[in-house]
């Protein structure tokens, strides 16, 4: 059965620093959820606590309808993958990590494991205090999806790796995904590179919801505008207007609405209409003063 988390009036304090500020959103059933935020949103924090490491200051985080905290047989069910990894002592080996996961992870897929060393080109037998940051990274993303646990979360677990691993991890995620499917939720900074995988997007802001959307809808949502200042003028009336350059008369506009919508009346001005990339769209929703 497809998991079910519910997560409500969420708070996490750390002294007088509030991270997480009243946060409602349920993740229902098999996909892959982008979690965006800025720098100190309360992403690691939020994903602390749905996987039980962290007390909530408020509100609940249920799995099934369960709470997760002290819950082993909710906390089985989660892995979270954090940059750095959590993983044995740096005098252990690769395989001492592995065989340490297979033990506590109740879905663990061993060949699925060995599989992965092959594909990051990542030895067994090194200790983990001799391996690279990136290669920690790759055994923190091997240890993620070995674990086939129903929930997945990946805080920014892929940072430390070049682009070639980064590649190759986020096809061997799909993959598994495909044949595995299960709740998975990323977190990450390259949203770009990312971004064709999200099935939806949540983004937070300053420890509350901003916005989610399903991948589609929100990739849509985004449109630039280019043409004279006039025209522009026109088409953009009574829209969220994101972000605003003018290069002597003409104007580039980023605009946020339904894009049928935006499309119909740039299209009456003769102006040209561009996808706003999701990470565009994210800089100008999350910028300063842009939230109601
Ligand atoms: N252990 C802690 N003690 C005190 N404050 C903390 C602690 N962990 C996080 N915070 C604060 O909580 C807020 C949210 O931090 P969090 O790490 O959850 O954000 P984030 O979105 O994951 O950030 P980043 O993208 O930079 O990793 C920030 O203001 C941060 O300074």
């Amino acid at each position: 059965m497809s998991p079910v988390l519910q997560i409500n009036n969420l708070t996490v304090r750390y002294g007088n620093t509030v991270a997480i500020d009243g946060l409602t959103l349920a993740l229902q059933g098999d996909g892959i959820h982008g979690l965006l935020g800025r720098n100190g949103s309360g992403k690691s924090s939020l994903l602390s606590v749905i996987a039980g490491l962290r007390k909530a200051s408020g509100g609940s985080v249920l799995l099934d309808g369960q709470p997760i905290f002290e819950n082993e047989a909710a906390t089985t069910r989660i892995c979270l993958i954090r940059e750095g990894g959590d993983t044995v002592e740096d005098s252990e080996t690769v395989a001492t990590a592995l065989r340490y996961a297979s033990d506590m992870r109740p879905f663990w897929d061993g060949a699925c494991a060995e599989r992965l060393l092959g594909t990051f080109k990542l030895d067994a037998r090194s200790r983990i205090g001799s391996l690279s940051r990136g290669q920690r990274s790759a055994l923190g993303c091997i240890l993620g999806l070995a674990a086939r646990a129903p929930v997945t979360l990946f805080d920014e677990v892929y940072l430390g790796l070049d682009a070639p691993s980064r590649y190759a991890f986020y096809e061997a995620l799909l993959a598994d995904y495909m044949d595995h499917p299960r709740l998975i939720v990323l977190s990450t900074h390259l949203i770009e590179e990312v971004a064709r995988l999200f099935s939806d997007v949540i983004i937070i802001h300053d420890g509350k919801l901003l916005l989610r959307e399903d991948a589609e809808t929100i990739q849509g949502r985004g449109l630039s505008l280019i043409g004279p200042e006039d025209a522009v003028a026109r088409a953009t009336s009574g829209l969220t207007v994101l972000a605003t350059k003018s290069l002597g008369p003409t104007r580039s506009v980023a605009v946020y609405g339904q894009a049928e919508e935006v499309e119909r009346r740039a299209r009456d001005e003769g102006l040209e209409v561009g996808a706003l990339p999701l990470q565009d769209l994210f800089v100008h929703l999350t910028a300063e003063g842009m939230q109601k």
